[in-house]
């Protein structure tokens, strides 16, 4: 039964690799491992005003990711695709020029994340998951829109102290990554009508279709916004009141169980006390088994297929606090993409207690 589903599923990658892709990528694609995740770091950090986030996905290199996620994970292939590069235009810089000038960088953001869209898609015809490891969190609507475009039938699980949806003409800070829903929504895109959204990013996440886990500063335009559609979020105090595990069964109930997951990964989410080198922080987050047992969980459900980790910043802290938060990242990582705290047995030598 399973291995028929698993065949029946790798039928239909193939059939989509033949109506997209080029000849070349369709070999590649034929290939695609039933669990393969492609890794891209995109150096992004014009999201907010802080030098350093840049740095992280080398770092987390450094720190033997690709160690990490594999020993967690044997049958696991990665592969990693470098960092992403992108170029500025004309077009974009008159787009801020004329109607974006009050937010700070707004054509960088949107030359990354139009080469984030297409990234994210060659991850996807390759590969059965992707990671992208930021920069800040601006980065989270190229990553997701880039999903969408490859998965329609998406739901997105946005894990934060923020809830990152401000408007341009919302924002108190005019930082890009306090932004990027925004531009997911179909109700607050239209409030984006200057940026070519349905050229570059034609495909909407449906407002119930997104989840909030771990809030804690909501600006006030954001909370009307929140509120105003009902999008579901649950903050600290609602974690508090009614503890992880009720959040993870509410998260979990209102996701359509056909949809295929997005997680972005804020750090901030985490309690500065285990992720204190990060631009945002703010007290009483999650704590580390907190967040560890919120992505087992969604992993658990075996459809996540991109995810997102931003905002490590190396440059903020002491060389103790930078460590502590990339153990942190590669802790809430090595679970997102299987690891067990209860064992794991599936590939050893069962012979090693004599034969019975
Ligand atoms: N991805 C983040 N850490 N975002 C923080 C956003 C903070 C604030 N709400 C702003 O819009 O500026
Ligand atoms: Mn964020
Ligand atoms: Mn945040």
């Amino acid at each position: 039964m399973l291995g028929s589903r698993n065949l029946a599923s790798r039928c239909v990658r193939l059939a989509r690799s033949k109506t997209t892709t080029s000849s070349s990528s369709r070999a590649k694609a034929s290939v695609v491992a039933e669990q393969s995740l492609g890794i891209i770091g995109v150096p992004f950090a014009k999201g907010q005003g802080k030098q350093g986030v840049e740095l992280a996905p080398d770092l987390l290199r450094q720190s033997n990711l690709r160690q990490v996620l594999q020993s967690s994970h044997d049958g696991l292939v990665i592969r990693d695709y470098g960092n992403l590069q992108y170029a500025v235009d004309e077009t974009l810089l008159q787009q801020q020029r004329v109607h974006y000038h009050h937010i700070r960088n707004y054509a960088d953001f949107m030359a990354c994340n139009r080469a984030l869209i297409e990234q994210v898609k060659i991850m996807l015809q390759q590969n059965s998951q992707f990671l992208a490891i930021g920069g800040d969190h601006a980065i989270g609507f190229g990553s997701v829109a880039g999903h969408l475009q490859h998965t329609p039938n998406l739901s997105l699980v946005w894990i934060d102290a923020h809830a990152d949806i401000n408007l341009h003409s919302t924002s108190q800070s005019g930082n890009i990554h306090g932004m990027p829903v925004s531009f997911l929504l179909e109700q607050l895109r239209t409030t984006w009508q200057h940026a070519c959204l349905d050229e570059i990013a034609p495909n909407c996440l449906p407002k119930d279709q997104l989840v909030y886990i771990g809030l804690r500063d909501i600006d006030p335009y954001e909370a009307f916004i929140l509120n105003k559609f009902g999008i579901r979020y649950y903050a600290m105090d609602t974690i508090d009141r009614v503890g992880v595990p009720k959040i993870i069964e509410m998260t979990l109930d209102a996701l359509n169980p056909q949809n295929k997951i997005h997680v972005s990964f804020d750090i901030d989410a985490l309690d500065s006390n285990v992720a204190p080198s990060t631009g945002t922080a703010v007290r009483g987050g999650l704590t580390l088994r907190e967040g560890i047992s919120i992505v087992e969980a969604l992993r658990d459900t075996k459809r996540v297929q991109g995810v997102d980790l931003v905002e490590i910043n190396p440059k903020l802290g002491n060389e103790r606090d930078v460590r502590t938060t990339v153990d942190s990242g590669l802790e809430i990582l090595k679970s997102m993409f299987g690891y067990r705290r209860s064992g794991h047995w599936s590939n050893i030598d069962t012979g090693i207690l004599g034969s019975d």
